[in-house]
């Protein structure tokens, strides 16, 4: 019998965005619970999410069955940094230079492009079913909760702005006269949280800012819906900057895009309309946390 058994993580970041791994065989007797104590950054390890991976290596390619629980306890049917890390994690374990990541939103392909992981995030979708949005059309453009927005799902829902169309009382003036890039100055949590809970989104929205950058792509920041804040990094955020960017006429649709969030570069391809996201992984450090729950052992 042991009481508050000790978990086995071992901790990765895609460009920032950060999760603690945990292998879906063990016992973690309160998923939620566990999350929203270890992602908290001064109580727990602090992280973006919780991964649960199951690895299934008798396929070929090897397969992974991905379930991310965010710091609010939920579940995310997709998570494009977490496939990242998802396919690293696999990687290591079986040698094979690609893997299956099965996802709620749909079976995705990753592979190892030199250093950095590729994952394909299949086709983004503008159509409000699909966001999932109460519209009748897609929303190019549109004002929301007082932010002009353009609404695409790449597997989860984003909500993309492009800088110059926040509205000056979101920036702090102070800073740009200092000389700081109008994206930095942007007050994410002010702008976002009313466009993240607009009642237009049934299941909410994440949010995106964009800045066309001198690399001939866009700076990213993104305010996560589940984490309810700003992270380094988002990589279905990323696809969606690109989606938008493309059909609004600021991307060429044969060419990568370039996005760089807070925590590093991103590419996006685009086979068609089929995206996929390019990045690196970084393996961080292993430990344990303890569960949340008094448990017997055999
Ligand atoms: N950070 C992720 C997105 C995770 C899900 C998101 N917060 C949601 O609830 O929709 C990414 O890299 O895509």
């Amino acid at each position: 019998m042991s009481a508050f058994a000790d978990i086995p993580f071992e901790k990765y970041h895609g460009t920032g965005n950060d999760f603690l791994v945990i292998d879906a065989e063990t016992y973690v007797p309160d998923r939620r619970g566990l999350a929203a104590r270890e992602c908290n950054r001064e109580a727990g390890v602090g992280a973006d999410g919780v991964l649960y991976l199951a690895l299934e290596d008798q396929y070929s390619p090897p397969r992974v069955i991905m379930t991310l629980v965010q710091p609010d306890g939920g579940t995310a049917p997709m998570c494009g940094n977490g496939a990242r890390v998802a396919g690293q994690w696999a990687m290591e374990r079986t040698g094979s230079d690609e893997v299956m990541i099965d996802t709620q939103s749909g079976t995705r392909h990753a592979s190892r492009e030199g250093d950095r992981i590729a994952v394909e995030m299949g086709v983004p979708t503008f159509q409000p079913r699909g966001i999932p949005a109460t519209a009748d059309g897609p929303l190019l453009e549109t004002e929301i909760a007082g932010l002009e927005v353009s609404v695409v799902n790449t597997g989860v829902p984003h909500a993309v702005a492009f800088v110059e169309n926040v509205p000056d009382e979101f920036v702090d003036t102070d800073a740009l006269e200092a000389g700081v890039d109008r994206l930095d100055a942007v007050d994410l949590d002010a702008v976002a949280k009313p466009v993240r809970h607009a009642d237009i989104f049934p299941l909410g929205t994440n949010v995106v800012l964009a800045s066309p950058n001198d690399q001939g792509g866009f700076d990213q920041r993104t305010f996560e819906r589940g984490v309810e804040g700003e992270t380094d990094a988002c990589g279905t955020g990323a696809v969606a900057i690109a989606a938008v960017a493309r059909r609004l006429g600021m991307a060429e649709s044969d060419e990568p895009v370039p996005i760089s969030p807070i925590g590093g570069d991103l590419e996006i391809t685009f086979d068609g309309e089929r995206a996929t996201l390019i990045g690196p992984v970084v393996h961080e450090f292993d430990g344990t946390v303890k569960s949340t729950h008094f448990s017997f052992e055999p």
